[in-house]
């Protein structure tokens, strides 16, 4: 049993570091964990969503019929809510299989290990828990580890190299399991960005070539058990303010969006990628496809994981959307803005909810008037 670190924490001071070890045999949870009651979980069980399923087999096998229906499909989701599951996707079960092995190792090794690969501030890449975040009420029941993704060829191993420069060479094996997991879902989003072009009605080529060199963000999500499940929140509310989430979640449950003025849960399903549309993609859209808002909830029986693969375009491409989505019956919702920029802001000026981008909006208007 790995030695259990203490929880530094008096009335003077800040706690200094939380060790979910400890934290999740917690009966009465530390107060900053603790979220509003207009934002806790649900006390009653909340429905269920039918989330559209996308059958991704004709579309990757170059079934040219299927794809103009499996854009539409995909596009009257995207119009609602944003959210859609993908089978049939092309990515090797025992990767995934592997990647989620591996959390459960990584996650289970005491602190003081997790805390060689610790998130420095400002920065996105690397270990973090609530306690080492930025902030200091309403924070999430979770750990995380992220992990900076280049698509491009030079830098092909940056993921595996990551790890083994923070971790040490017995972290080979793990490092080439995310690398591979995340050039599988590079991949992945660029078929599924084919389909969201098809759907819009422009060009194919645009977006896939916006997103063809990504610079993407691999986020591990760890929710250790809570003995107060219904006090707290694993994530709070929010939309991405990337452009394409592509999640995969284990078999506990947990993830909710928020459809129709209501909490609604999306089954977990392992063969299926949950994908939902983020605010850049909003921007790319010119609003018509939706960055919805979700959230995650804990349980006081077992911890859940899940895989959040988001997609962002390079960090001085320009997110503008295409001229075909803009006419004076549509006019432009959204700035011009570089996804540097809109992650730096979400990093340093403001925590992500669900008026991200109209924050941000507002933020570079003011900004512009400044400079
Ligand atoms: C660009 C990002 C910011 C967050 C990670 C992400 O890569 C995409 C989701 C964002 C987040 C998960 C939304 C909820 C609030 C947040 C602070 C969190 O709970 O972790 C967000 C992430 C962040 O690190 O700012
Ligand atoms: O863990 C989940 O199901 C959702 C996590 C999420 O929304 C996020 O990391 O942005
Ligand atoms: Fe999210």
């Amino acid at each position: 049993m790995p030695s259990l670190q203490k929880v530094y924490m008096n009335h003077q001071q800040k706690p200094l570091v939380f060790d979910s070890l400890i934290l999740q045999h917690k009966t009465d949870i530390p107060q900053q964990f603790v979220w509003p009651d207009n934002e806790k979980p649900n006390s009653e069980k909340v429905k269920e969503l039918a989330v559209p399923l996308v059958d991704l087999g004709g579309f990757i096998s170059g079934k040219s019929s299927s794809a103009k229906e499996t854009a539409n499909f995909v596009g009257e989701a995207c119009k609602k809510h944003g959210f859609f599951l993908v089978i049939n996707h092309g990515v090797n079960a025992s990767l995934i299989e592997d990647a989620h092995r591996y959390m459960d190792l990584f996650f289970a090794l005491p602190l003081v290990e997790k805390q060689r690969a610790q998130r420095k501030v400002g920065e996105s890449c690397g270990y973090a828990s609530s306690f080492t975040g930025r902030f200091s009420s309403k924070l999430p029941w979770k750990e995380t580890l992220s992990l900076q993704f280049s698509s491009e060829n030079s830098s092909s191993n940056m993921v595996k190299d990551y790890f083994e420069n923070t971790m040490g060479k017995e972290f080979t094996r793990l490092g080439k399991v995310y690398q591979e997991y995340c050039n599988a879902m590079s991949r992945l989003s660029l078929r599924i960005m084919e389909l969201l072009g098809m759907s819009l009605g422009i060009n194919q080529a645009y977006f896939k070539e916006l997103f063809e060199h990504n610079d993407s963000i691999m986020r591990l999500n760890y929710y250790p058990r809570c003995q107060q499940p219904d006090l707290t929140l694993g994530t709070g509310p929010h939309c991405d303010p990337t452009s394409l989430t592509i999640l995969h979640q284990d078999s506990v449950g947990g993830l909710e969006v928020f459809i129709d003025n209501e909490w609604r849960s999306i089954a977990p399903n392992q063969n299926a990628f949950v994908v939902n549309i983020g605010d850049t993609f909003m921007a790319l859209s010119n609003g018509r496809y939706r960055s919805c808002l979700h959230r995650a909830v804990v349980n006081n029986i077992i911890h859940r994981k899940s895989l959040a693969f988001f997609l962002c375009p390079k960090k001085d491409k320009v997110v503008r959307p295409p001229d075909e989505l803009v006419d004076e019956k549509n006019p432009r919702i959204y700035p011009d803005f570089t996804w540097s920029t809109f992650l730096e802001f979400t990093q340093k000026h403001y925590r992500s909810d669900m008026n991200t981008l109209q924050a941000f909006t507002n933020w570079i208007q003011q900004n512009k008037h400044m400079n």
